[in-house]
């Protein structure tokens, strides 16, 4: 498939100071990233966090209230139109025609575009085919598994060949098969040359995807970093992980073992995690001790914090 534009600026996304207010409400508070043409870039934070909000005003569909947006080195307040010109966007819910054909939806899609109709007729085919769902392109949309659906409106987003694509939550209610073969896909574009922003509540998804991500919670940017970087910097160390009872919790605090509480489970950060495990293995029967290594879901945690959000 046709990779991005070598012309493109190396900036595909430059936001400085960015801020969005809806009335008294302030969902962006001045946040500042960058994503660079060709990067699988992430957006991870609890439920409110600013994210959609941010990809929002990246797709020109939402005024920014302050601040600076570059996209493709173009301001959105003068240049939206051009902008969405060559963005593709997945959106969290379904917006497929249920009355067209898996072929049809692609290539009416591509009537936005202005896109000559025998090009879209070749570019549907070779995006189905890349999709694997050359099979079903006669099927109408609500004959579709949840996964096919993704896998089409992935197919769909690229029909214009956009130099950015955009997904909001890609893998949102699929079964692990499903998403794999989505992850699959979208590792595939990025290795053409693709540039890719995502948004996702999978830490793993986000882990294995994203060659940097930003974690975002009540309108600002928390931090920023590869997966890797994240978790070396901020957990550093094994997790022991054990059953949150008062006989370990109160046995921890006398050894002065600092621990974290996550509802039914203890978590240690150590350096010494087999040693730690059978201590506690020896000292309390029956307990479930397990270790592993630190995770962006322990960043995640330790800097948004356990609290729900609605
Ligand atoms: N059109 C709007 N008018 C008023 N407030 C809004 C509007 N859109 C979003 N908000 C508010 O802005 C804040 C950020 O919302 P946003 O949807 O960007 O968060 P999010 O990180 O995408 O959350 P989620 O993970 O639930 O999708 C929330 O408090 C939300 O209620």
């Amino acid at each position: 498939m046709n990779t991005s534009d070598s012309s493109l600026p190396n900036q595909v996304i430059e936001a400085t100071g960015l801020i969005k207010r809806y009335r008294e409400l302030t969902a962006v508070n001045g946040i500042t990233f960058s994503v660079t043409k060709g990067e699988l870039f992430g957006f991870l934070g609890p439920n409110g966090a600013g994210k959609t909000t941010t990809m929002k005003m990246v797709q020109c569909v939402s005024p920014r209230s302050g601040g600076e947006l570059k996209i493709f080195g173009e301001d959105p307040e003068f240049s939206g139109r051009n902008i969405r010109k060559r963005i593709g966007v997945v959106p969290q819910e379904t917006n497929l025609d249920p009355d067209l054909s898996v072929f049809d939806n692609l290539v009416m899609y591509a009537r936005f575009f202005d896109i000559p109709k025998s090009d879209a007729e070749k570019r549907a085919l070779s995006l189905l085919e890349f999709f694997e769902l050359e099979a079903k392109m006669d099927t109408i949309i609500e004959k579709l598994s949840g996964g096919m659906k993704r896998r089409l409106h992935l197919a769909r987003s690229l029909m214009n060949n956009p130099d950015l694509l955009i997904l909001d939550e890609p893998t949102i209610g699929l079964d692990p098969q499903a998403r794999h073969h989505i992850w699959e896909k979208l590792l595939k574009l990025r290795a053409e040359g693709h540039t890719i922003v995502l948004t996702t509540h999978y830490l793993d998804e986000a882990a294995r995807l994203c060659d940097r991500l930003v974690i975002m919670d009540h309108g600002n940017i928390l931090v920023e970093g590869s997966p890797d970087e994240l978790v070396r910097a901020y957990i550093g160390m094994d997790i022991v992980e054990t059953d949150n009872t008062d006989e370990v919790s109160r046995y921890l605090n006398l050894m002065n073992i600092s621990f974290e509480i996550g509802g039914e489970t203890i978590q240690i950060r150590t350096d010494k995690p087999r040693e730690l495990a059978n201590i506690l293995m020896d000292k309390f029967q029956g307990i479930r001790v397990i270790t592993r290594p630190g995770s962006l879901e322990d960043v995640f945690l330790m800097l948004t914090g356990r609290r729900i959000r609605e």
